[in-house]
């Protein structure tokens, strides 16, 4: 239990959303903390964790495990970020919620393993991403991916995995009128400056954007942007092949970059989602906090898918 940060033992504390995935979780994580040595406090709402995640800062807590999915892994660092605590508490993530790509991203499989990461996984520091003065781990991503969402159904999802988001995106591909933004990536790394209709926008840090299908490093202080054009029905079908077998389409841009400001040329504002939660800007400014984050992962996490 010893913590060689302070060189005492840790303050520990687990903050679980009862009513994550199935909302069957909740007996055994109790058990499970119980054994771990880890106080429990339950969200009550909506919102709850990011309040939860500022007073556990504020009274001293330095090892702080959530349990829930990437939604509530998402409030628990809005809530760290916004009291800026990350410097002095560490994460760790048991996951119980319906996707857990952030988890996944952790190499953290089950709650089970959550508990064995919590308390002896491998300390590494994150680069988080900031939407206007909102922080995520994973990736903010506008138009397309989130409407798929909606259109790939768990059915897909068993039998074709991270591709069903593809297969979606044909299906969501034909209703959806895309985004007419401006792109102005001039701050460091790429420059890039494009005005158009885009299919999507994607904002990546952690290894697998969500259901995007994209790949980022966390550790390299850099954003991976791909902006999807605007294309035709066959088009997309050949684009989303490529993507499926691994090859480039010159309907996807990409690039890297510290800073990126995002534009909607109409006056509907840009629904974008962090890490899985729905925002909406008209006007988007993006940055990233090199190493902010410090996070406990399995053994299966390496930096680069
Ligand atoms: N006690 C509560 N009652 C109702 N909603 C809650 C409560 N606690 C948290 N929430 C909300 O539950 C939502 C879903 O949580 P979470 O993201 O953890 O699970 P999930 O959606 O099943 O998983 P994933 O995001 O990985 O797909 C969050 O938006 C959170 O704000």
């Amino acid at each position: 239990m010893g913590e060689p940060r302070s060189g005492r033992p840790a303050d520990r504390r687990l903050i679980v959303n009862p009513v994550s995935g199935e909302a069957d979780h909740v007996e055994t994580v109790h058990r499970l903390a119980a054994l771990h040595q880890f106080p429990v406090v339950e969200t009550e709402r909506s919102g709850h964790a990011v309040d939860l995640a500022k007073q556990a800062a504020a009274e001293g807590v330095d090892m702080l495990a959530v349990c829930g999915g990437d939604g509530t892994v998402h409030e628990v660092i809005q809530g760290l970020f916004a009291v800026d605590a990350l410097d002095t508490v560490t994460l760790c993530v048991v996951p119980a919620g319906t996707e857990n790509i952030i988890a996944e991203d952790l190499g953290i499989d089950g709650l089970g393993e959550g508990f064995e990461v919590a308390t002896g996984g491998e300390r590494r520091r994150l680069d988080l991403g900031v939407a206007n003065d909102e922080p995520f781990v994973m990736s903010a991503v506008a138009g397309l991916p989130a409407e798929v969402s909606d259109a790939t159904t768990g059915g897909l999802k068993q039998r074709f995995g991270s591709a069903a988001f593809l297969i979606g995106g044909l299906k969501a591909g034909q209703t959806f009128d895309g985004l007419d933004v401006t792109v102005d990536a001039r701050g460091g790394g790429d420059e890039v400056v494009w005005t158009d209709e885009a299919l999507a926008v994607v904002v990546g840090n952690l290894r697998r954007f969500g259901t995007a299908g994209g790949h980022a490093n966390a550790e390299d202080g850099l954003l991976d942007v791909e902006i999807i054009e605007q294309m035709p029905g066959t088009a997309l079908r050949d684009a989303i092949e490529g993507r499926l077998l691994g090859r480039e389409c010159s309907h996807i841009r990409t690039f890297e970059t510290t800073r990126l400001g995002i534009d909607s040329l109409v006056s509907e504002p840009i629904r974008f989602s962090l890490d899985g939660e729905i925002r909406t800007f008209e006007t988007v400014q993006f940055g990233i906090v090199p190493q902010a984050l410090t996070v406990r992962v399995g053994s299966a996490y390496t930096p680069v898918p």
